[in-house]
């Protein structure tokens, strides 16, 4: 990763703008004329109107670039949600804020007038770039230039260290933040992975996918109820604040997005004795959802446990032959998993 102290731009192509907007890549979304700017209302004078279409468009051309649909370069080109999103994160100056994809840095710029410090990585470098130039005067924002995932279960320790290092310099009212209009192709791993850190997020808000914004909040007996609604509802409070069309974005994606809000439990994580074994059997348990809960542990038990202990188990925890794992509450799977954890110790 490289930080933004090595990489400064060349001041002088800063404010360079094209009129050709030719270079917009409908690839990401509908191709429809209503793919038009979509121009915003916001017009606070200490924060004048910069992220609309228009303006999004030029400025990449300026700089010969494109939307890079692999990257999930979907950003936000009405200012009232990138407004929204700040807000609903409720910041102090005590906070440190963690953004991932800083894309040209108009959320990053909103997060810096509140927070202490705000980290923000990108991976694409060329808009690193652009948000340097951007950003580059700002004394509480530091922006690194890389993959925010060293692999999908795991996020770049770098990061984790400045996110630490900041707190460490603002003192024990140090609160971590995540806000992000995340890329929607590591959105998942960002947020789980960051459960397993330390510390995990105090809040999170990020721009999502409805779908996995609904995963993420779902109950017991539905369709969307899945190891990754265990995972978070275990850890984290989720409310989605806002459900945002495609036209919120420029290039439109295709589906529907949505802010969510995750305030963290407090005291819970202290509950988990063994936090990695709890989110492995969760994943294990619902990896087969409408089977029979008593087949999917003995898999997923399978030369840890015997038959006989996985029954043992599930009578003491009142689970019958027909229960399935999609009907236990998160609170039953975690007396599960901490019950095959106890039992797996003491075979
Ligand atoms: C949805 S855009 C958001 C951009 C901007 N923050 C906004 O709100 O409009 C996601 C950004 O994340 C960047 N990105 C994609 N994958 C990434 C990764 N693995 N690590 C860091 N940044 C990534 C993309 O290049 C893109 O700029």
């Amino acid at each position: 990763m490289t930080d933004l102290e090595s990489d400064l731009p060349d001041e002088s192509t800063a404010d360079a703008e094209a009129t050709d907007d030719s270079t917009r890549d409908d690839s990401m979304g509908d191709d429809s004329a209503s793919d038009e700017p979509q121009e915003s209302v916001y017009r606070s004078p200490s924060n004048p109107p910069r992220q609309t279409a228009s303006y999004l468009s030029r400025r990449l051309a300026a700089a010969g670039l494109r939307p890079v649909s692999h990257f999930g370069q979907n950003f936000l080109v009405d200012l009232n949600l990138i407004d929204l999103i700040a807000r609903s994160a409720e910041l102090r100056p005590n906070d440190v804020v963690l953004e991932i994809g800083t894309g040209v840095g108009s959320l990053t710029t909103r997060l810096s007038d509140n927070a202490g410090a705000v980290l923000s990585v990108e991976i694409d470098h060329n808009l690193h770039q652009l948000a340097s130039e951007e950003l580059g005067g700002r004394p509480n924002v530091k922006l690194l230039q890389g993959d925010a995932l060293k692999n999908k279960n795991t996020l770049q320790p770098e990061i984790m260290e400045h996110i630490r290092d900041a707190m460490s310099r603002i003192g024990d009212s140090a609160r971590f933040m995540l806000v992000s209009n995340l890329p929607y192709n590591v959105a998942t791993p960002i947020v789980s992975n960051l459960l397993h850190e330390l510390p995990p997020p105090d809040r999170m808000v990020v721009t999502i996918q409805k779908e996995l914004a609904d995963r993420m909040c779902a109950k017991p007996r539905t369709k969307d109820y899945s190891a990754l609604s265990v995972w978070i509802q275990s850890l984290c409070e989720p409310q989605i604040v806002r459900i945002l069309p495609p036209k919120a974005f420029w290039p439109r994606p295709k589906v529907d997005s949505a802010i969510l809000r995750l305030d963290l439990l407090a005291g819970q994580r202290d509950k988990f004795v063994d936090l990695k074994y709890f989110h492995e059997t969760v994943r294990a348990l619902f990896f087969h959802r409408r089977k029979f809960l008593r087949s999917v542990v003995i898999s997923a038990m399978k030369g840890r446990l015997d038959k006989s202990a996985v029954d043992d188990v599930l009578r003491q925890l009142g689970h019958g032959e027909t229960a399935r794992a999609e009907e236990l509450s998160v609170e039953q799977i975690q007396a599960l998993a901490e019950s095959l954890r106890q039992a797996e110790r003491a075979a």
